[in-house]
This record gives structure tokens, C-alpha cells and sequence, in this order.
């Protein structure tokens, strides 16, 4: 496949790795110095988009793809408000896209496993549930998009819970946490890939699920595994699309 990167830090790098190694061409890389050459020209020449690019540039990105009809894998995390638009004008244009807020098997395997086991804890009130990420301190956004994923998984599952809230280290939420609220905690620590864990808590134990990412090559793998298992598709996909699990 002709691969164009949109967004070339951190992940895009890696991307082009794995994109070579599985015999992709990378034919358009942009980052923000060289933004202009993001034209629906160049776009045409790749057979599918990667964005990693930043909160704020996603959105754009998205339309500069559909405007130049080319399928777009969005991993890039924080826009998701835009989400039931970019569905709409997806579909309503005959484009491709997939995103996720985690590319990697393993926190696939998590997302499944979490929504099992907020099904069976909603039997047992004793236990009060919340969700802690670890990021990097370059993180752009809170909580990571992976965190929000866990949370709308547990929400669905359990009954007591209605919606999410997020405490930024050092910005603690102003009012008191209310029973049918699930509090994600964010922590921003040097070099640490992404880390989450869910812990239901009761007075005589805890009991914590966990996925440790120790690189970025598993997000990076899944993107590139995620732009093959788009070609030939019309429409809008997560990335929960191309796993099957079951219980
Ligand atoms: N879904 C998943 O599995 C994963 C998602 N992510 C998400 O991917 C995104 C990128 O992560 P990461 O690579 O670590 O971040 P980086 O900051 O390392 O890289 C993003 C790059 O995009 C550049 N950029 C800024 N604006 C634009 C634009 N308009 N078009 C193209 N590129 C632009 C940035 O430039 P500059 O820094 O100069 O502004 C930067 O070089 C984040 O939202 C992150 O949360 C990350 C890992 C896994
Ligand atoms: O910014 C990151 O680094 C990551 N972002 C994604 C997220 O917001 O969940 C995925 C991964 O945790 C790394």
C-alpha cells in the first residue's frame, strides 16, 4: 500500500518502521513544518492515511481526507466531541475511516476483559470502581482516550454509573464525586508509554485489572495492521470492528 503519515513525531516514526518492514511505501509524511504539502494532490497518491498527529489538527485531517477521498485510520486521541459529525459527513460522503483510542492487541483484550468483569461487578454494590492512566508528560490531552474507552465500557455494564469524570494531577474536579459518577484519575510521569487500571474497591479488598504498555510498538503494529484491514471498505469502523471476541 502508498501510506501518507499525517503527523510525524513519536508515533508517526515508528508507523513508517513497521509500514516499511511489511512492504508499504510511504509516499506523503507531514508534520508541522511542512503542513502546506497536506493538499488533496498529494493525498490522492496514497492509498490510505495514518493520523497521529495532535488533538487540535485531527479534525482537519479527517476532512482534508475525505475531501481527496482517501480512507484515513485516525489514532490520534482528543477530538472524539467531534465524533457523531465526522460519522455523518463520513458516511454521507461514501468515505473510509477507522479510529481507535488504542491500537494495540493487548488493550483490545483489556477493553473486552473490562466490560466482562463490569458486568459480573454490577451484582455486587460493595465495590466502588475507578480508573487510573499514566502517561508521559508530553500528553496533550486528558484523559487519554484509552481511559475514556475503559470508562464508557464500565458505564454501559453497570447500572450505578452514568457518566465520567476526570482529575488532572494537581487539578483535583471541583465538586464532590457523586455515587453514579466514575472518576478516571490521570498522572503524568516521564517516559511511561501508557499504563491503565481498573480497581473496584471494597472495605475488605480491591480487585485491579492492568495493562502495561512498554513501548509504543504495539499502538504502532495495530495502526499499520488497522490501514491493511481497511482496504477494499467503505464506511465508518472503530477499531473494535476488526476484533471478535467473546466471552
Ligand atoms: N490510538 C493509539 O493507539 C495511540 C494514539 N496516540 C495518540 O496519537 C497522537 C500523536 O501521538 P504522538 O506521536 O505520541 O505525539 P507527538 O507529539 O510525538 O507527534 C505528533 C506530531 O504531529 C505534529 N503535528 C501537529 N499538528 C499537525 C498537523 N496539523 N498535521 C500533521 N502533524 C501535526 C506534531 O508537531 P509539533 O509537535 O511540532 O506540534 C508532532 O510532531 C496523540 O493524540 C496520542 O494521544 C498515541 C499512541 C497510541
Ligand atoms: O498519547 C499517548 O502516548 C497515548 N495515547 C493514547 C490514548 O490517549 O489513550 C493511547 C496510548 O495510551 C498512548
Amino acid at each position: 500500500m502508498k501510506i501518507a503519515l499525517l503527523g510525524y513525531g513519536k508515533m508517526g516514526q515508528i508507523i513508517e518502521r513497521f509500514s516499511l518492514e511489511r512492504g508499504h511505501e510511504i509516499v506523503l509524511k507531514i508534520g508541522i513544518e511542512n503542513l502546506d504539502d497536506l493538499t488533496v494532490d498529494n493525498l490522492e497518491k496514497a492509498d490510505v492515511a495514518i493520523d497521529f498527529s495532535a488533538p487540535h489538527a485531527a479534525v482537519d485531517n479527517i476532512y482534508k481526507c475525505f475531501e481527496a477521498n482517501v480512507p484515513v485510520v485516525v489514532g490520534t486521541t482528543g477530538w472524539y466531541g467531534e465524533l457523531q459529525r465526522i460519522k455523518n459527513d463520513c458516511e454521507a460522503s461514501n468515505n473510509t475511516l477507522l479510529y481507535g483510542s488504542n491500537f494495540s492487541i493487548g488493550v483490545n483484550i483489556f477493553f473486552h476483559l473490562n466490560k466482562v468483569l463490569a458486568k459480573l461487578m454490577n451484582n455486587y454494590p460493595a465495590y466502588e470502581v475507578q480508573v487510573e492512566e499514566i502517561h508521559h508528560t508530553q500528553k496533550l490531552d486528558a484523559p487519554s482516550g484509552t481511559a475514556m474507552t475503559i470508562a464508557e465500557g464500565i458505564i454501559e455494564e453497570m447500572d450505578n454509573k452514568k457518566e465520567w469524570v476526570n482529575e488532572l494531577e494537581g487539578t483535583p474536579i471541583s465538586e464532590k464525586l457523586r455515587n453514579d459518577q466514575l472518576l478516571i484519575e490521570s498522572l503524568r510521569i516521564e517516559n511511561v508509554p501508557g499504563t491503565h487500571t481498573v480497581v473496584y474497591s471494597s472495605e475488605v479488598d480491591d480487585i485491579e485489572i492492568k495493562h502495561t504498555a512498554h513501548s509504543r510498538a504495539g499502538f504502532a503494529l495495530g495502526a499499520v495492521v488497522a490501514a491493511e484491514w481497511l482496504q477494499n471498505k467503505k464506511g465508518f469502523y472503530s477499531i473494535a470492528d476488526i476484533f471478535n471476541f467473546r466471552d
